[in-house]
Formats: structure tokens, C-alpha cells, sequence
């Protein structure tokens, strides 16, 4: 017994991203603490509401078969998960049927960010015990993989963590593809969408340092990624990619959406009001992601497009494919032609 759990505490501690850390959380508990169900729940953070998601779970669906949960946004969270990360308190009810629903917290720097629910016939304490270790060893580990992650500045996520960020959300997509999830109706509608790619750069950053100093554009950088994290959805990936440069990864979605959504954000930014600067803009290069595209051509597509925005006025939004197809820039497969011979 002492050797497995050795070994299952060196299986959690191997993983390198947070997504297959919670894989090998909900395994190892499977694996010790035989349960019908757990689930990890995240807040996901956004500023002003409390907005939860279900990241994974595992439900026993026959004697010894599992089914693994997709992640999901969760409207109406339960109220003992609510208590559970108001308080950062374990919460157990025990229905008549003598069914178990335990919620024990997940805390980063000593405040909860998210909670691990576990459905069971009822935990002896042994394995009370030995669930709250492995919350214990999760969280600590959580804590050093997040600062890993995460931009110190703004919280948004960094550079570092872009390709494999992307692969999986392009992963995702082509599994879903795959799996022929769609039928007639929302196939349709999956024709017209895609995922989007963006790079937003503020404009005339450096006047702001040379202006006001580093300080207030480091308050300008933050009051921007909050809004940011109000402005988008939970579900979007947002990146600081260094400096006054944000990448910004979103679900599928059809071209006229995504452009409204991203217009809307210019408009939010231009008439919001920022310590001591009186007007602030950004220029955006957008491009849609493929499910068959390297992450580093999506990017190097947005980025044209961004620069095609700085160097006709700035304070707007390009998309790559309309500037290649109104021949005001040259795609990077012509390019890479080009560079050939
Ligand atoms: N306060 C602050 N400034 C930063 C940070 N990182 C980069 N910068 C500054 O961002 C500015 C970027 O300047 P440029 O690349 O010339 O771009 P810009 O002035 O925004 O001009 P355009 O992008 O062409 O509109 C420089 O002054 C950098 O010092 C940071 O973390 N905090």
C-alpha cells in the first residue's frame, strides 16, 4: 500500500500542465477511494461574478466502467459547491438512499478557486484521510503549475503556454468533427464557424511610459486585462504574449460574430476611462484557425494582419483572409514561395 501511494503521489507530481494534472487527481482517487462519481469544479475568476466550470469528471457507468465528463460551464452551480468555495469549508450531504455528495475545496494562496465533488455509498475515514491528502498534493502542486502558466502582471495566461494551449483546443475540435457530434441542423451552422485567432496590440504604448512612467502603464496593462476577462467569454483563451501584445483564442464562431464581439471591445476600450492616459486604442489582426493549421502559422497570419492595421491608422480590426483576398497582403504560403526560389 505504502509503495502505491509513493507512486501515485510521483504520477500526480510528473504532469506539466493543469489539465493532466486533474487527470491524474480524478484517476489516483479512483484508484485508492473506489467512488461513483468526482468531478473538479474551477472559478474560473472572472471579475465581479462568480462564473464555475466543470474542467473533468469521471462517472461510474457498470461495474467497472467509466465515463471521462467534458468541460462545461456550469449555469445554475449546486448550493453546497457555492458554500463550498465561499467558505473553503468541506461540505458533505448524505441523502436517504445513503448516496454521499462530498465537496472539498481547492485553494490557491489560501482562497478557494475550485472545489473537487465526490459521489460515493458513504467515505470511511481512512479514506477521508486519504482524500484530503491528495486535495492537499493537488492544490500545492496546483499552486507552483499556475505561477508556471499565468502572466505575474495581469493573471492572463503567457506566452509559454500558447502552443500547447492551442493544440489542444485544435485537438478538441477535430475530435468533435470526428465523433460526427453534429446533426443536420447545427452541421450548418458549423460550416460558417470556426475558431478565431487574434493579436491586439495597444497603440502609442511607449507615449504612455514616456508620458505618465512605468507604473501607470503597468495600472493601464492591468485595468485592460480585466477588461478583457469581464468583456470575453470564460470559455476564451486570453494571452499575454509580453509587453502591450495580448493573444486572444476563441471557440467557434461565425465571422460576423466574432467581428461585432471584437468591435464591441475596441469600442469598450476607447470609452473607458484609464488612470491619468485621456484615450487609449488598440489595433487587431484576426485570423481564423484551421483545424489542420501549426499554431505558428495562425499566428504569424494574425500578426500581418495587425501590422497591415498599425501601418494603415491603427485604432482597427484586420482579418488576414480579406486583406490576402483584396491582394493588400501576401499570403505565407505565397511568401514561403517566394522565399524558395
Ligand atoms: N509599463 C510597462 N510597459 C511595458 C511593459 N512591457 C513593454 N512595455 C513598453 O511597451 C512599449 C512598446 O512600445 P512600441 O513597441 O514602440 O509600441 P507602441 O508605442 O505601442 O507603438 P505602436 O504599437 O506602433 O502603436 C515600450 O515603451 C515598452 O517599454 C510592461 O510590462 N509594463
Amino acid at each position: 500500500m505504502q509503495e502505491e501511494l509513493l507512486n501515485s503521489v510521483i504520477k500526480i507530481t510528473k504532469n506539466r500542465d493543469i489539465d493532466s494534472l486533474e487527470y491524474s487527481l480524478i484517476s489516483t482517487i479512483q484508484e485508492f477511494i473506489g467512488c461513483d462519481e468526482i468531478s473538479v469544479f474551477k472559478d474560473l475568476q472572472v471579475p465581479g461574478e462568480l462564473t464555475v466550470e466543470l474542467s473533468l469528471s469521471l462517472k461510474l457507468i457498470g461495474k467497472s466502467e467509466f465515463e471521462w465528463g467534458e468541460r462545461t460551464l456550469i449555469k445554475n452551480p449546486p448550493p453546497e459547491l457555492l458554500s463550498c468555495l465561499q467558505s473553503a469549508c468541506i461540505i458533505t450531504v448524505q441523502s436517504n438512499d445513503g448516496v454521499e455528495r462530498r465537496w472539498v475545496p481547492i485553494n490557491l494562496h489560501d482562497k478557494p478557486v475550485g472545489a473537487i465533488a465526490i459521489v460515493s455509498k458513504g467515505l470511511k475515514s481512512s479514506d477521508q484521510v486519504l482524500l484530503n491528502a491528495f486535495c492537499r498534493i493537488f492544490e500545492n502542486y496546483l499552486t507552483i503549475l499556475n505561477e508556471n502558466e499565468r502572466d505575474k502582471l495581469t493573471g492572463l495566461l503567457n506566452r509559454q503556454t500558447f502552443e500547447s494551449k492551442l493544440k489542444q483546443l485544435i485537438e478538441k475540435q477535430v475530435l468533435k468533427q470526428h465523433r460526427g457530434v453534429w446533426n443536420e441542423d447545427n452541421r450548418k451552422k458549423h460550416q460558417a464557424a470556426c475558431s478565431w485567432l487574434a493579436i491586439m496590440d495597444i497603440d502609442h504604448f511607449k507615449r504612455v511610459n514616456d508620458t505618465y512612467g512605468h507604473v501607470c502603464g503597468d495600472e493601464v496593462l492591468l485595468l485592460l486585462a480585466q477588461k478583457m476577462k469581464q468583456y470575453f467569454r470564460a470559455t476564451d483563451l486570453l494571452f499575454r504574449f509580453g509587453g502591450e501584445e495580448f493573444v486572444l483564442v476563441f471557440e467557434p464562431t461565425s465571422y460576423e460574430a466574432i467581428k461585432a464581439k471584437m468591435e464591441g471591445f475596441m469600442e469598450l476600450i476607447r470609452t473607458t476611462h484609464f488612470p491619468f492616459v485621456k484615450a487609449l486604442t488598440v489595433s487587431v489582426g484576426m485570423s481564423p484557425i484551421s483545424p489542420y493549421d501549426f499554431p505558428i502559422t495562425v499566428l504569424e497570419n494574425a500578426d500581418k494582419a495587425l501590422y497591415y492595421a498599425k501601418d494603415h491608422g491603427r485604432d482597427q480590426l484586420r482579418f488576414y483572409d480579406e486583406l490576402v483576398a483584396e491582394d493588400l497582403i501576401q499570403s505565407n504560403q505565397e511568401q514561403s514561395d517566394i522565399d524558395l526560389f
